[in-house]
């Protein structure tokens, strides 16, 4: 079904572009405008879009600062691990901006990045170089640190089944330590064929054997991670863009439309799995706050992991809806063992830098799932196989991949003000009233809900009564909301009049009325002008020796600071002299 999902929105896909582009030109209606941010993300979340973007404004400062910290930047992955999906792997990237700079310089890295001191544990591989620690050496950050005593190192294998990841990507030899900071996330200029494979092949993944009711969540949730990878990925790469006429990087309003926003179900995959994510940090957050990192290491860096999580809340997302008894056991290894493929396919990505941030994000949302649906909190042995052994690298992943949503989330919501502001132009003023009235943009994300019912439903025959699946009652809601949302295409151009000042503003809606004689209207307009040109004379009078005093400021200043030997800091540019703004109609 969700293969027959990705190739219907394949085959979609060209004529929503097209449309889209058309739309643009020609029209303001667009199904961009139609979400609702008040209503809950779907099944399993009792959140909203807005309340999601109100946690991530508020913790949006402490992410960015902490994955630039020393301990969050740097990743481990291993670029030339060979692909095990097929053979001839060989694509190669041609643009510049897809290779990734690799950490060379080790000395000008922070000692406990060392190689030496990443050796250094208690199974005394102390003067062993990075490429030989073993697999115990990661089995707990916190005892490579710190050199903190561990009593218990549980053999890691015990441990494997729980992993929705390759735990052998960070042990291989190849493996390169690379400084994210110094290689974002954005247009690379890798796609064509060859990222389509992988694409399609991540998708086929959600191929589970059984179709019973109880895989439908698992379906959906798996299909849905995926989808708000792709997603997300999208929107950074259109958010940091190439402009390759000017140089310039920045965002590409066309091109996210293209990707992501003319698709509400993938903006609402973001949102979904912001949720997981923020849950499964939620969910160690006592673990979090024990965190103790070594005392010559910044102390901030717990504070701004307290500072995130406590702004979480338990009710973002529900796991124990999935995998709830022994049947479901065994759709949850299905589930692990799929989602790992996802995060092996990464090995056949041709483009490096794409690459390393699919492996940062799988492996993150790999540590997610893993909290989410291996750690039971009330059964001490599940903490010390999911807790206790967490690795650095998972945990460096899952605060990247926290914060690739959290940059997602805010760049929506600019790109939204780029939509508003191109589609509502000057000529259209009505429009933006009623835009931010109705939240259409957001309304689209309860369409992307109805859909996954409308899988559910599909998969389970529409007769299934399970409570936490469908509920009879979402039918006729849905129902509802089909003729609610009919209207949700974006205001018709409706003819506006220019904005104008308080004081004008009687005189103009006077002169909007029909039969207003024309010949009084070119004489108000008259009158009005040339007011304005004698408030412009007298203004410019009164502003002249602010101004000059000004100017001589300026100069004096860069006289002054050629003479002291330093660098101007003050751009003549940036000078604005007060001029009086014209308003002449
Ligand atoms: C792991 C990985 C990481 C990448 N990282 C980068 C990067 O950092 N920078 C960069 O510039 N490029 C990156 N790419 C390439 C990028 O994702 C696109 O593949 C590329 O830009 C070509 O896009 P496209 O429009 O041809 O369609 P693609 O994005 O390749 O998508 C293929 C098809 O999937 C369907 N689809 C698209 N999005 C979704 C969605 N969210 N949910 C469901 N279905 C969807 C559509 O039908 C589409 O035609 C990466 C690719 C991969 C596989």
């Amino acid at each position: 079904d969700q293969q027959n999902a990705f190739q219907l929105s394949q085959n979609n896909e060209g004529a929503a572009q097209k449309q889209w582009t058309n739309q643009l030109a020609v029209t303001d209606e667009t199904p961009f405008c139609k979400m609702d941010k008040d209503e809950n993300l779907g099944p399993g979340c009792d959140v909203t879009i807005a309340e999601i973007n109100n946690i991530n404004k508020k913790i949006r400062k402490d992410i960015v600062s902490l994955v630039n910290t020393d301990f969050f930047k740097y990743f481990k992955f291993d670029p030339f691990k060979k692909c095990t999906f097929w053979e001839n792997n060989e694509g190669i990237c041609f643009s510049r901006s897809c290779a990734v700079d690799v950490v060379e310089d080790w000395d000008k890295l922070p000692e406990y990045w060392q190689p030496e001191v990443l050796g250094s544990l208690e199974n005394d591989s102390t003067n062993e170089t990075e490429t030989h620690h073993t697999a115990e050496d990661d089995a707990s950050f916190l005892n490579e640190l710190c050199n903190s005593k561990n009593d218990k190192m549980n053999q890691l294998e015990s441990n494997n089944d729980l992993n929705y990841y390759d735990i052998n990507d960070f042990l291989n030899e190849d493996a390169v330590l690379v400084d994210l900071s110094k290689n974002p996330e954005r247009f690379t200029g890798y796609g064509g064929q060859e990222a389509g494979q992988i694409w399609k092949s991540i998708y086929a993944e959600n191929c589970f054997s059984s179709d019973e009711a109880d895989t439908c969540l698992a379906k959906d949730a798996f299909y849905r991670i995926v989808s708000g990878l792709h997603a997300s990925i999208g929107t950074h790469l259109s958010n940091d863009h190439l402009d390759t006429t000017t140089g310039e990087w920045g965002p590409d309003l066309d091109l996210f439309m293209a990707r992501v926003g003319n698709f509400p179900e993938r903006v609402s995959n973001v949102y979904f799995n912001y949720a997981i994510v923020a849950k499964s940090l939620w969910k160690i957050k006592p673990y979090l706050k024990e965190l103790d990192f070594c005392n010559d290491y910044d102390n901030d860096v717990k504070q701004k992991i307290i500072n995130i999580v406590s702004q979480l809340d338990s009710k973002i997302f529900d796991e124990d809806l999935m995998f709830k008894d022994d049947y479901d056991a065994s759709i949850k290894d299905d589930f692990r063992s799929r989602f790992k493929n996802v995060t092996k396919l990464m090995d056949c990505v041709h483009c490096d830098r794409c690459k390393m941030w699919g492996k940062v994000q799988t492996t993150g949302y790999a540590t997610s799932l893993k909290i989410l649906f291996e750690l039971n909190e009330a059964d001490e042995e599940s903490k010390q196989q999911v807790v206790n052994r967490l690795t650095k690298f998972e945990l460096i992943s899952l605060l990247n991949t926290f914060n690739r949503l959290s940059t997602s989330i805010e760049s929506i919501n600019n790109f939204e003000t780029l939509y508003d502001e191109r589609v509502n132009g000057e000529d259209n003023q009505g429009a933006i009233a009623n835009f931010f009235q109705n939240n259409n943009f957001f309304k689209l994300i309860e369409k992307a809900k109805d859909s996954f019912i409308d899988k559910c439903k599909k998969l389970n025959g529409s007769n299934d009564t399970s409570e936490n699946v469908i509920d009879l009652a979402v039918e006729e809601e849905e129902e509802a909301e089909e003729s609610k949302f009919q209207d949700l295409k974006m205001p018709k151009k409706k003819p506006q009049q220019k904005k104008k000042n308080t004081t004008q503003k009687n005189n103009i809606s006077q002169d909007s009325t029909a039969d207003e004689n024309v010949w009084a209207r070119a004489w108000r307009t008259e009158i009005h002008n040339t007011r304005e040109a004698f408030r412009f004379i007298y203004r410019s009078y009164l502003d002249l020796p602010k101004n000059l005093g000004n100017m001589l400021l300026v100069n004096f200043n860069k006289v002054w600071n050629r003479f002291v030997g330093v660098q101007d800091y003050l751009n003549e540019e940036e000078q604005d002299p007060s001029v009086y703004k014209l308003d002449l109609h």
